[in-house]
């Protein structure tokens, strides 16, 4: 049995995440993006920030090639110490942007709402696993780590940074690190696409009211392949840009993540997957996404 990720949709609606928030988060997105390049470089992300804050367009690589994106990455905020070497590369607080205003309370507002939604996600994949609806708390994902990616991708008509995109790749093909991403995406831009199993580029077209639900590599590990952390990539051709907020609900970020016994069980016995610890995973990932 395999299950295919990504064209999972949930709505939200009933969900406890209103639209109006949904909506306003974007917006507010899109406001920053608009901003001047000078005002929007005063929360730049460096190694030193934890590799939290802006990034212009082509600064995020994928497999060695620039995204023609912008983003604002944040991520659960970690003290010093906290997780000793493991955790060293991520510590470090947000930077989160002045202008405009309300942006901070708006995304941790959002951030609280994704995340209770995300684990009530969670126990529903965990009993259709054949587990106890808490297999992913405690020490798998009670502590769950998150990461929010605020992101613009230019039209092809022009950037609004002093960059012009180089091509249409907005984010190159990969897979998300964690358990679950949420893609809350602009409702008019189809640029979303997803391999399926023929190895054929399929589109994920937005549906208001819903959002797009990617499973991380984390998650097919714990189901030993049962759920498939599927390989997708972004493809702006429209003349316009468009915004995406992205949340990912990860595990306790020191999780040493195998597959459960219960996904064993039903996949013949032998483990597909070894032992990957998340925090070096997402480490791994983060350090060789920048060019700065
Ligand atoms: O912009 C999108 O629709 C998805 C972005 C994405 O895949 C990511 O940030 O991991
Ligand atoms: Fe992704």
């Amino acid at each position: 049995m395999f299950i295919s990720s990504l064209l999972l949709r949930f709505e939200q609606k009933g969900h406890g995440i209103p639209e109006s928030l949904i909506n306003d988060v974007k917006n507010i997105t899109q406001k920053f993006f608009d901003l001047p390049y000078e005002e929007k470089i005063k929360i730049k992300l460096t190694p030193a920030t934890g590799y939290r804050g802006y990034q212009r367009i082509g600064e995020n690589i994928t497999k060695g090639i620039p995204d023609m994106h912008e983003a604002i990455d944040c991520y659960k905020e970690i003290q010093e110490g906290m997780y000793g070497a493991l955790g060293k590369t991520m510590e470090g607080c947000n930077q989160w942007p002045l202008n405009p205003p309300n942006f901070r309370a708006l995304m941790e507002e959002y951030v609280n709402l994704c995340t209770d939604l995300s684990r009530k996600i969670m126990r529903g994949i965990a009993l259709a696993l054949g587990g106890s609806p808490f297999e992913f708390e405690g020490v798998r994902a009670g502590d769950a780590f998150w990461v929010l990616r605020i992101i613009g991708y230019p039209g092809l008509s022009g950037a609004k940074d002093q960059k012009k995109p180089e091509n249409n790749i907005g984010c190159g093909a990969h897979t998300d690190y964690g358990l679950l991403t949420l893609v809350n995406q602009d409702d008019d831009i189809t640029a979303l696409e997803v391999r399926n199993m023929s190895g054929e580029w399929i589109s994920a077209p937005p549906i208001p009211g819903t959002f797009v639900c990617n499973i991380g590599d984390m998650l097919k590990i714990y189901s030993n392949g049962l759920y498939e952390s599927t390989l997708h990539r972004v493809v702006n051709s429209s003349p316009k840009y468009r915004v995406c907020v992205a949340y990912f609900y990860e595990t306790n970020f020191d999780a040493a993540v195998e597959p459960l016994d219960i996904c064993k069980q039903r996949t013949g016995e032998t483990k597909q997957f070894g032992r990957a610890v998340y925090g070096e995973h997402l480490v791994s990932k983060v350090t060789t996404n920048f060019v700065m």
